[in-house]
């Protein structure tokens, strides 16, 4: 299928636009979060100080010469990025570098005492020992007693709306309150989804958040596995903290011990998924490039056959939305299967709106949407959609 020409890419130098408030308010914002996360010595507190200077009026230096990555990262970009703005670098591109930028500066891959000191983890156990996190286990009791169709719905919609991270399961995916202009959820392809599931094969969920979404993420995993609608999962993660809140390895950990430990019908989920860790049928993997600064268009080999041979890889969030269709201001009805047709199997999209790239819409959503919020849609994280493209990586009839 041929692919739509590019749309321009998003960079972050407009002044007023969404990209830009991230690298000028956001950045600066999670550096003083952080500097409050730990009580980091003088060192770490300098090299943050360093690094606020450095991203809002500085340019993209390269990695210091002894780092484990340096050649990765020049590949990626850093090599001909060196001496510009990071607000005149693609917005993906700034982000991403902002990361592997904070964790330098609080030693996060340095020897010594400091090195795997997850400067996010204060925040994301929060997170998971919240209340919410309790009731939304809580509610699974009640998924016991309804018919499979449902729970398969309520499971699905937990995961999507988890991305959102205020929400419990909508049994509904709709759930739009009377008298709403339009859907919450703008793209509905879920039974496709379901009919992508055979009963047998390896599904690859690309995570997303840890704590509120990737509770959800794993029950819908263990409701998947348990009910034999797939045999094997294949758990992406982040290798290192990365956007704040993304999944690490320790977080899936943290995440699958807390719902093995919540009472009731949860803690059953829990044992489906430490049996499945223990039996190799779920398995986390942090490749380099899950925190890479690129377009899923540009996946390195290995993951390419991984994603190739997979029945289905489930990709989740704003993020790794952006990635997948490529980070551009496509018109919102741009077909998805156009934009993802290069990616080397079934895919399926769950995410929340979060940021302005979206594709796939109708005319008539796209046009209610405006007519409704403006522009507010498209990064509110009100609205979600499910997306599908099933042929992708598959021959076509003959
Ligand atoms: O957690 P999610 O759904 O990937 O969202 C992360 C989001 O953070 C932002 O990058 C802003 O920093 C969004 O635009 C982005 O895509």
């Amino acid at each position: 299928m041929p692919t739509p020409p590019a749309a321009p890419l998003l960079l972050g130098n407009e002044p007023g636009s969404f990209p830009h408030s991230v690298l000028a308010e956001r950045h600066p914002a999670i550096i003083r979060q952080v500097r409050d996360s730990f009580p980091y010595g003088p060192g770490p507190r300098r090299a943050l100080d360093a690094l606020l200077a450095n991203c809002t009026r500085g340019v993209v230096e390269p990695l210091p010469a002894g780092a484990h990555d340096r050649d990765r990262w020049d590949d990626w970009g850093a090599a001909s990025y060196a001496g510009r703005s990071w607000f005149d670098l693609p917005w993906l591109w700034s982000e991403s570098w902002f990361y592997r930028c904070l964790l330098e500066a609080v030693g996060y891959f340095a020897p010594g005492a400091w090195q795997g000191v997850d400067p996010f983890r204060p925040a994301k156990l929060r997170e998971l020992d919240a209340p919410e996190t309790d009731r939304e286990l809580a509610a699974l009791d009640a998924l016991a007693d309804l018919p499979p169709a449902d729970r398969d719905r309520a499971l699905l919609a937990g995961s999507l709306w988890g991305n959102r991270a205020d929400l419990g399961f909508r049994l509904s995916a709709g759930g739009t309150g009377p008298g709403a202009a339009v859907p919450d959820l703008v793209a509905d392809d879920s039974d496709a989804f379901w009919a992508l599931l055979p009963g047998s094969g390896t599904l690859c969920l690309v995570a997303d958040n840890a704590g509120r979404e990737l509770v959800p993420d794993l029950l819908l995993i263990a409701h998947l596995l348990e009910q034999g609608r797939i045999d094997r999962v294949v758990l992406h993660v982040k290798p290192y903290p990365y956007y704040v809140s993304d999944a690490t390895t320790a977080d899936v950990l943290d995440a699958v011990r807390r719902i093995g430990a919540a009472p009731g019908a949860a803690a059953s989920y829990g044992r489906v998924l430490w049996q499945a860790m223990t039996e190799g049928r779920l398995v986390p993997r942090a490749h380099a490039f899950s925190a890479a600064p690129l377009p899923f268009a540009e996946l390195p080999g290995d993951l390419r056959e991984e994603f190739a041979s997979a029945v289905v890889t489930v990709v989740k969030g704003d993020l790794n939305y952006r990635r997948l269709v490529g980070d551009r201001r496509w018109p919102p009805t741009t077909p998805f299967a156009d934009v993802t047709a290069r990616f080397p199997g079934p895919v399926v999209a769950l995410r929340t709106l979060k940021s302005d790239v979206v594709t796939g819409l109708d005319p008539a959503t796209v046009k209610a949407l405006d007519a409704a919020e403006g522009s507010r849609w498209r990064t509110g994280g009100t609205h979600a959609l499910i997306q599908v493209n099933a042929t992708c990586g598959r021959p076509g009839p003959e």
